[in-house]
């Protein structure tokens, strides 16, 4: 009896899709600090593919650490070999169900490969779109850069450069999700706790519940 019910249990938990929500939005429109205040009430690990990158670059022995440091620095998209394994292991790693993408996919490449190998693997729920204009963006990221960050595109060099990818290869992605029906689009411009209060809506809509403190 035991055995047929832990049978039907694991048949049960290798048949749950890991759910996604990308998030995406300019450079500095603060997907960042909303996936670190949704991952506190919601039961969703916050996956940061630039952070993932970063740590990449840093490890020792990485074939990849110079290339992503001059991807970095210059704004331009890492292969999506590389982002898609770097979250894939950190989905697997974290023995979690549900995942918010920050900053990913960026660019066709990055849809198409996420689309090759994760789409049959994971059941996309919507994308959230932070909504921030290039001048509020590029202050917050220049005072991120002020205060610490370290980061070696908090500068109005690749700040620049950031933006141009951003237009170019970042948009076009969101409207394909947009023509889905998959997008929902929060303002930015406000203060984190209200971009807060616009995002618990959005989750509430597609019927997430938070957690119970
Ligand atoms: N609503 C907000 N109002 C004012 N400042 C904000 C807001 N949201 C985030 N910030 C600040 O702006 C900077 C960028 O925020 P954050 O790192 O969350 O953005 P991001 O979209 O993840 O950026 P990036 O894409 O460059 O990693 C941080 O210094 C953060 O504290
Ligand atoms: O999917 C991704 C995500 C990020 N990058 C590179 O990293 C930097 C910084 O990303 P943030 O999201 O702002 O932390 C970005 O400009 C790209 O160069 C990437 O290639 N692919």
């Amino acid at each position: 009896m035991l055995s047929c019910a832990v049978r039907h249990c694991s048949r049960y938990i290798s048949k749950m899709v890991p759910e996604v929500v990308f998030v995406l939005g300019a450079p500095g429109a603060g997907k960042g600090t909303q996936c670190s205040l949704i991952s506190k009430e919601y039961d969703f690990v916050h996956l940061s593919a630039g952070d993932l990158l970063r740590e990449e670059r840093q490890r020792p022995g990485s074939e990849y650490g110079e290339m992503i440091e001059e991807k970095i620095r210059n704004g331009q998209i890492v292969p999506v070999e590389v982002t898609c394994s770097l979250l894939h292991k950190a989905m697997q790693n974290s023995g979690k169900q549900r995942f918010l993408v920050d900053g990913f996919p960026r660019n066709k490449d990055n849809l198409e490969g996420w689309e090759r190998v994760m789409s049959d693997k994971t059941k996309l729920l919507f994308v959230l779109f932070f909504e921030c204009s290039p001048e509020i963006c590029t202050e917050r990221c220049l005072g991120r850069g002020a205060a610490g960050s370290g980061r070696s595109d908090d500068n109005l060099d690749s700040l620049k450069k950031r933006f141009n990818t951003y237009i170019n290869d970042t948009l076009p992605i969101i409207n394909h999700y947009d023509e889905l029906g998959l997008v929902r689009r929060i303002n930015a411009e406000v203060s984190p706790n209200e971009v807060f209060q616009d995002v618990k809506v959005a989750f509430q809509e597609v019927g997430m519940q938070q957690i119970a403190n």
